[in-house]
């Protein structure tokens, strides 16, 4: 048995109190009150002592693009899990798509699978993907175990993962329902924009012209309706322009089995500050003003906005066009799946919001978006051991040195936020202190059959 213990220990809804935590066979026994300060190593194979830092549930990203199989220069299984542990996370949840195959068969899943054998370092969850054709393939893709499905409004930016038509989207909705599968959105839809195709390239707003607040709020439109209609949970990924949220708030009163996410980069980043050229920038939805920035934090505060993740969607930097500055041929992605923790406790300091919007904006509403909520997402008993221990009152420089995902370009680079990661543990096991990481990788599959039949 293993005890945990700390004097800031973060427990559901944002409470922070001393408490001790027993952990055996990498699951949560048992959480006492006070910080047991008189226990004998001996009751314990190991004590580990927060002190008074932060020990708090390990962060889920539910929306990590890993590339392995098939684009293994961008990113991979090892890398990606590795930056996600020096960062905090405890699972994350890999992307359909830039993987070669895609995630859009079961034969492809398990390639999948496959391939991310024993390279995972935190523990790994799996969406499918929805594009034209690939109904049939969706109950078997749920009984193998992936969290749900995603599909695109609009061109995805590799061949292979072509958007979906209304059709298409009713098609696969008509299969998941009933099942426990959800839908998720990138929601944006092609609208006519008039002559941006004259201007600068370099220019940040030529790019940003190019890709209006218009075409997610039609997008999101027609989610809001289809959602409604069928009674399927749907998921808007990424939600980028606040011109949208009226319509949210609208269908989830109208009760509409709706969640939305935005990302560290929409939250921390914005369109006036970018240089022109400045590619790793580029981001489809694109990164918005200030005033739009200003009210996606309103929204996540009052909680219409369910959960913040990275949408971590790096490429080799020679894609980036960096020399070019070219920001409508460069590949859109930005890479951070590290950084999100400090991201956001930066934000939150800046506007007000407390641990309470962390554990739930970047633990327990992405967790139960993968429907891992039973395992993932909260210090209580019965759930998987997953902490990250953290200082607040500490600062994370980003630089090229301390970045462990494969590809270094990404737009944090050489910036300074609040708080510090100190160490990770998943299911009990260290997998992250000070720069080093467990000898052998301690992440396994997450496949939600297997998960359901362990409840
Ligand atoms: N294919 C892919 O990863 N696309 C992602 N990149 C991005 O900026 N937005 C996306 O949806
Ligand atoms: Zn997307
Ligand atoms: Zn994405």
């Amino acid at each position: 048995m293993l005890l945990f213990k700390g004097r800031r220990v973060v427990l559901p809804g944002g409470e922070v109190r001393p408490a001790s935590i027993r952990v055996s066979g990498g699951k949560i026994i048992d959480i006492v009150n006070g910080y047991i300060p008189g226990e004998q190593e001996t009751d314990y194979e190991k004590i580990i002592d927060a002190g008074d830092y932060l020990l708090m549930p390990g962060v889920v990203d539910s929306h990590v693009h890993v590339n392995e199989p098939g684009r293994t220069p961008w990113e991979g299984y090892d890398t990606a899990t590795k930056a996600g542990a020096a960062g905090g996370i405890t699972t994350i949840v890999d992307m359909p798509l830039n993987s070669l195959p895609s995630t859009t068969s079961s034969v492809a899943f398990k390639t999948k699978i496959e391939a991310a054998q024993g390279k995972l370092n935190v523990d790994v969850g799996f969406w499918g993907g929805v594009v034209p054709g690939n109904q049939s393939e969706l109950s078997q893709m749920l009984a193998q175990g992936v969290c749900g499905f995603k599909c695109f409004m609009i061109d995805s930016g590799v061949d292979e993962f072509p958007y979906v038509t209304e059709a298409d989207i009713r098609g696969a909705l008509e299969k998941l329902r009933g099942t426990d599968g959800r839908l998720l959105f990138h929601a944006e839809v092609d609208l006519p924009v008039p002559g941006t195709e004259e201007n600068d390239p370099k220019k940040y707003k030529t790019f940003l012209d190019s890709r209006p607040d218009s075409w997610e709020v039609e997008a999101i439109d027609r989610v809001c309706k289809l959602c409604l209609e069928y009674g399927v949970p749907c998921h808007i990924v990424h939600l980028s322009a606040a011109g949208a949220l009226p319509l949210v708030q609208k269908a989830k009163e109208a009760g509409a089995r709706l969640t939305i996410e935005t990302t560290h980069h929409y939250l921390t980043l914005a369109a006036e500050d970018i240089p022109d050229g400045a590619t790793e920038y580029k981001c489809c939805p694109p990164i918005r003003s200030k005033e739009n920035q200003r009210r996606l934090w309103e929204a996540v505060r009052s909680g219409l906005i369910d959960m913040v993740v990275s949408d971590h969607s790096p490429c080799t930097a020679d894609l980036k066009l960096l020399d070019k500055g070219d920001f409508m041929k460069a590949w859109g992605g930005i890479a951070s799946v590290q950084f999100g923790l400090p991201l956001f406790w930066t934000g939150c300091k800046q506007y007000d919001l407390n641990l309470s919007h962390v554990i739930t904006c970047l633990c327990e509403a992405p967790a139960k978006l993968a429907g891992l909520q039973k395992r993932k997402g909260q210090i209580a008993v019965g759930m998987d051991a997953d902490f990250v221990i953290w200082n607040p009152d500490d600062y994370t420089t980003i630089d090229t040195n301390s970045i462990y995902h494969k590809n270094k370009v990404t737009p944090f680079l050489n910036k300074k936020y609040n708080g510090k990661v100190l160490k990770t543990f998943v299911r009990g096991s260290l997998v992250y202190e000070n720069g080093s990481f467990a000898e052998k990788p301690q992440g396994e599959a997450l496949l939600l059959k297997h998960l359901k039949m362990k409840l």
